[in-house]
């Protein structure tokens, strides 16, 4: 199965997903000077509703909080879309030290982790069927940054005992995903994919500019996950990202000058 190790990894992930080479892979590098502003991107409209929130699971590859989507309590719209989406869940990716970990960079630059909020286009019946659209699925991607403690963070890491294995899962209520942007919603967009297998080009990104903070002692943290099930030799959950992927001639507009 695939993974992020040098055997199963993203250079490898061509053998069984050969989208992996396809015209609008991701993540990407986003080089400021080259974005052109557009004026006609509309502000990110994010509105998420605690009580939506579910569970919080550790699925071998990252972990990721699940949130209830029968409804449209959680929801992005505006920005560079159009019509509802639904936040389906959010999840993480991480190094193994601070220099590395993001799967978007900025002019080349790699932050220590990313957070990606993953919705779906309520125009298709469910999650799985808009992840095959090429109007899908939208993610917004946040940076994390080494600075100051994070509480909001702190809120995942204090259930990280409970998920430490892969497979493992426990309930998580009443988090407001809100508290994990930025207090600036400028963004940059393009059209790409899924980052793991597999790989659908499905996904409108949507990338802020302002990252939030994380302290070094919360990065250590997420590394305390593991990528193997209980009972299996202990792999640390650290490095999964996949690295840039060629743009191919696409657009990366800019919703602010
Ligand atoms: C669950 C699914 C397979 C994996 C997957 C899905 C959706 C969004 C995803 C976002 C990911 O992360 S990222 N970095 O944002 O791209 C990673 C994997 C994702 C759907 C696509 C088909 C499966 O759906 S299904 N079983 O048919 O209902
Ligand atoms: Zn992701």
């Amino acid at each position: 199965a695939w993974g992020y190790a040098p055997n199963n990894g993203p250079d490898k992930w061509a053998d069984n997903f050969p989208i992996a080479n396809g015209p609008r892979q991701s993540p990407i590098d986003i080089v400021p000077g080259e974005a052109s502003y557009d004026a006609g991107l509309k502000p990110l409209n994010l509105k998420y509703d605690p009580s939506t929130c579910q569970d919080i699971l550790n699925n071998g590859h990252s972990f990721q909080v699940t949130f209830l989507d029968d409804t449209d309590n959680s929801t992005l719209t505006d920005g560079p879309i159009s019509g509802i989406y639904r936040l389906k869940q959010f999840h993480f990716h991480w190094g193994a030290s601070d220099n590395r970990g993001s799967e978007h960079t900025v002019a080349g630059t790699k932050y220590p982790a990313e957070l990606h909020l993953v919705h779906w286009n309520t125009k298709y019946p469910s999650f799985g069927e808009a992840a095959s659209k090429p109007d899908g699925l939208a993610v917004v991607g946040v940076f994390l940054k080494i600075g100051d403690e994070n509480a909001n963070l702190q809120k995942l890491l204090d259930a990280f005992d409970a998920i430490k294995a892969k497979g493992k899962q426990t309930t998580f209520a009443n988090f407001n995903p809100a508290t994990l942007l930025p207090g600036c919603l400028d963004y940059w967009t393009y059209d790409g994919s899924l980052t793991t297998p597999p790989l659908l080009e499905s996904v409108t990104w949507i990338v802020c500019k302002e990252p939030i903070s994380v302290s070094s002692e919360q990065m250590a943290k997420f590394r305390s996950l593991l990528f193997s099930a209980e009972g299996e030799a202990e792999c640390c959950m650290v490095d999964n990202y996949r690295p840039p992927q060629p743009l191919k001639g696409r657009a990366v507009r800019a919703s602010f000058q």
